[in-house]
C-alpha cells in the first residue's frame, strides 16, 4: 500500500492497530507516523520497527494519508481542533472513539473531509478484532476499500450506517469486558470443583473461543448449537437450568441496552 499511516494515541487501540498493521506487512514501518503524549511508546517502534515517532499530532497530520485518532473521547476533540489546519483535502481522518459523531468529526475539522468511525474491540491484539466501518459521503468507495484493508491486519470488518454504531459497542465494543467477566466465572466454578486456576482458565477460555468458532464456521442458530450438547437427563440442561433461574440473559440483555444507552448519551453531549 503506497499510503502513509498516521496514528495518534497509542494506547490500548492505538497500539493494536499498528501492531497488526506491521505485522502483515500491508505498509512497511518506515512510512507510518505515530504521535503519543508519551513519546517513549513511539520510540520502542522507531526502534524496533522504523516507525516514525513524531513530535506532536499535527505533525502525523502533516504526513499522512489517512489518519487514526485513537485518543479517548473527551479528548478527541481537542485533538482533532489541533490537527485540523494540517490536514489536506484528501486526507482520511478515521477516528474509533466511542460516542463521538461524525458531525462531532466535522464541526471541528470541516464537513468536506473524509471521515470514517471505526468501533474495533481489544481482541484486535490478537489479530481478532471485530470493527464496524462507517464513512461520510466525502468517502469514496475505493478509499473505504483501503480503509478496510488496513483493518483486516487485525481482524474482520463490517460497514454499518452510523445509527447503529451504538448497538455495534454492546455487541462487540464492550462486549469482550462481558465475556472476560463469564470466563472468569466459569473458571471460579471449575476451581470450586477442584481444577487448578491456570488449568480452569484455559478450559474456560479455549471452550469460549470454540463455541465462537462453531458458530462462526457451521454458520448454525446459537440455540442448535446449545441444543447439541444438552443430552437428555445430562448435565448441561441442569447448567442451563440454573442460568436460566438466574436471569442470564436477561442480565446479557440489560449489560447491552445499558452500554447502548451510555454510548448515545456521550453522542448527546
Ligand atoms: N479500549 C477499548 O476496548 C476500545 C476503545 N475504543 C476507543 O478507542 C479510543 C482509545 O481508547 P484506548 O486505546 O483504550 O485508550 P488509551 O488511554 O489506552 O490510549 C490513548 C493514548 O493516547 C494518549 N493521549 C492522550 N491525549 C493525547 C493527545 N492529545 N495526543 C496524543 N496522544 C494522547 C494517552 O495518554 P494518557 O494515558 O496519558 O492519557 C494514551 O497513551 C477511545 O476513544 C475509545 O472510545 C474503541 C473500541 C474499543
Ligand atoms: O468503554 C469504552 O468507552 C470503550 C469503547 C468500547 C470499548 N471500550
Amino acid at each position: 500500500m503506497e499510503q502513509r499511516i498516521g496514528l495518534i494515541g497509542l494506547g490500548n487501540m492505538g497500539n493494536a492497530i499498528l501492531q497488526g498493521i506491521l505485522g502483515s506487512n500491508v505498509v512497511p514501518g518506515t512510512q507510518i507516523y505515530v504521535y503519543d503524549t508519551h513519546p517513549e511508546k513511539g520510540e520502542d517502534l522507531n526502534k524496533s520497527d522504523g516507525v516514525n515517532n513524531l513530535a506532536s499530532a499535527r505533525d502525523v497530520a502533516r504526513e499522512s494519508d489517512i489518519v487514526f485518532v485513537a485518543v479517548k473521547p473527551n479528548v478527541i476533540v481537542d485533538v482533532l481542533n489541533d490537527i485540523q489546519k494540517e490536514l489536506k483535502k484528501n486526507t482520511i481522518v478515521v477516528s474509533i472513539a466511542a460516542g463521538v459523531t461524525i458531525k462531532t468529526i466535522a464541526k471541528s475539522i470541516g464537513y468536506e473531509q473524509k471521515i470514517i468511525r471505526v468501533m474495533p474491540n481489544t481482541p484486535a491484539l490478537v489479530n481478532a478484532a471485530m470493527c464496524s466501518i462507517t464513512p461520510n459521503t466525502e468517502v469514496t468507495d475505493e478509499e473505504l476499500k483501503i480503509v478496510q484493508e488496513l483493518l483486516n491486519c487485525i481482524g474482520e470488518t463490517e460497514v454499518v450506517p452510523e445509527y447503529l454504531i451504538d448497538a455495534v459497542i454492546g455487541a462487540s465494543g464492550s462486549s469482550p469486558a462481558f465475556v472476560f467477566m463469564f470466563i472468569e466465572a466459569l473458571a471460579d466454578g471449575a476451581v470450586k470443583g477442584g481444577l487448578s486456576r491456570k488449568q480452569a482458565y484455559k478450559f474456560a477460555a479455549q471452550a469460549v473461543m470454540g463455541s465462537a468458532k462453531l458458530l462462526l464456521e457451521t454458520g448454525k442458530h446459537p440455540g442448535e448449537l446449545k441444543d447439541m450438547v444438552c443430552s437428555p437427563a445430562g448435565t448441561t440442561i441442569e447448567g442451563v437450568h440454573a442460568l436460566e433461574e438466574k436471569g442470564f440473559r436477561a442480565a446479557i440483555i440489560d449489560a447491552v441496552e445499558a452500554t447502548i444507552k451510555k454510548s448515545k448519551s456521550m453522542a448527546e453531549n
